[in-house]
């Protein structure tokens, strides 16, 4: 079974882009800017600076505080241990240099990663976006966020300015399936935190009113064709209902709405698993919040764009069937653990006489002698 995955004529197009940009830098960065969002800015970094509508400044910090206040419960601690002669430490260190992907105008995102990566310690933290997002609102919340710098050339191209040219350690960040590709590509040279593409959202509705159940996924499909939402309910009624908003509201740029008949939250949770969406509202039945394994993010009684903004939950979310075995973006994605140890005093026979058994084993003579 193959699911998700990125288009392979995609990733083709995306690994020319990239080692061009690799090879002749800035030149071949601005030519793909030009070409691709119609605009070759003068100048590739801006530094962040105070500016723009105090309103939109103020509400994306009062969504950064929402957030560092459950985010900075996930920096882990060190872990120390005495065993054998040995002081054994696992150091958790900041990545130095981390580009964070941010679609233009989605100053959200610039939150939602920006908090993780200064909690985890990153030391130079850049954004990079394409340049008709680059208002002064996100470059005072960016300022705000400790960033270093904006690059104003988005696409794979400016991942690829960022990796090469900036020496970045890490990139993360949602958008479209050119900047997913980027990011598969790229995963060669740097970290990466996975695929976060087009948005998706299951909704699980009982007991609630059809425009209720609507809500969320009428605002999750408001991403782009390429959403998708699903409706789940042991309510024929509700579906049926749900489908003629859908019909009503729906704009041409909007996404693909389904609705399932399920015969409970049983049922739903194997649907959900299947699907392993991005997002999952739960109406009425919080239990299948509990019940389900493969979701990115669970919004319970409460529309899934409060996640998105406020709720102190990272919006950046595994897509395409990766929330299998990945979550939201977290401090833990500009981290990495770094193993020491120390020979305190003599080391145990016991432990000494088993690592030369393992060397001998192996084949390995000089390690053998070595212990
Ligand atoms: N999963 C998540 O966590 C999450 C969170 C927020 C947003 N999203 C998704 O992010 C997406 C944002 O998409 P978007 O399109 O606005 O922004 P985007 O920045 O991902 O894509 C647009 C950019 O792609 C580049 N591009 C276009 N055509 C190209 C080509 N042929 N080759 C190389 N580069 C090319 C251009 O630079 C353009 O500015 C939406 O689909 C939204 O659903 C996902
Ligand atoms: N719904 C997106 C996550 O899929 C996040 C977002 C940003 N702005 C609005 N919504």
């Amino acid at each position: 079974m193959r699911r998700g995955g990125l288009p392979r004529d995609v990733v083709k197009g995306v690994e020319a882009v990239v080692d061009d940009v690799a090879e002749r830098g800035l030149e071949a960065a601005l030519r793909y800017s030009e070409q691709f969002d119609g605009v070759k800015p003068s100048a590739p970094i801006v530094e962040p600076r105070a500016g723009g509508d105090p309103a939109v400044v103020k509400a994306a910090l009062e969504a950064a505080e929402s957030l560092r206040r459950v985010y900075k419960r996930l920096v882990p601690p060190d872990a120390v241990d005495y065993y054998g002669g040995f002081m054994r430490l696992v150091s958790w260190r900041p990545v130095d240099k981390a580009a964070l992907y941010v679609p233009a105008r989605y100053i959200s995102t610039l939150v939602m990663l920006a908090v993780p990566a200064s909690l985890a310690g990153v030391r130079e933290i850049y954004v990079v976006t394409p340049p008709r997002g680059v208002t002064e609102e996100l470059l005072a919340v960016a300022k705000e966020l400790g960033v270093k710098g904006v690059l104003q050339i988005g696409g794979p191209h400016g991942l690829a300015y960022a990796v090469f040219h900036i020496g970045v350690d890490v990139v993360a960040g949602p958008g479209g399936l050119y900047v997913q590709a980027g990011k598969y590509v790229l995963s060669q040279y740097v970290g990466v935190d996975g695929i976060e593409g087009p948005t998706e959202l299951v909704v699980y509705a009982e007991g609630v009113a059809p425009e209720v159940a609507a809500k969320g996924a009428m605002a999750q499909l408001e991403h782009g064709p390429t959403s998708f939402a699903h409706v789940l309910s042991p309510d024929e009624e509700l579906l049926r209902a749900v489908e003629e908003i859908y019909r009503r509201e729906k704009t041409s740029s909007m996404g693909p709405l389904h609705v399932k008949k399920v015969a409970g939250v049983e049922e739903a949770a194997r649907v959900v698993d299947e699907i392993a969406p991005e997002h999952l509202e739960v109406w009425g039945r919080r239990e299948l919040a509990f019940m389900v394994k493969n979701v990115g993010a669970v919004s319970i009684n409460a529309p899934s764009p409060y996640l998105d903004y406020v709720a102190g939950i990272c919006h950046v979310l595994p897509t395409g069937g990766t929330a299998r075995w990945r979550g939201p973006v977290t401090p833990l994605n500009f981290l990495k653990p770094i193993g020491v140890a120390e020979a305190v005093g003599s080391v145990d026979p016991a432990l000494a006489e088993a690592a030369r058994v393992l060397a001998k084993y192996e084949g390995f003579q000089r390690h053998f002698e070595a212990i």
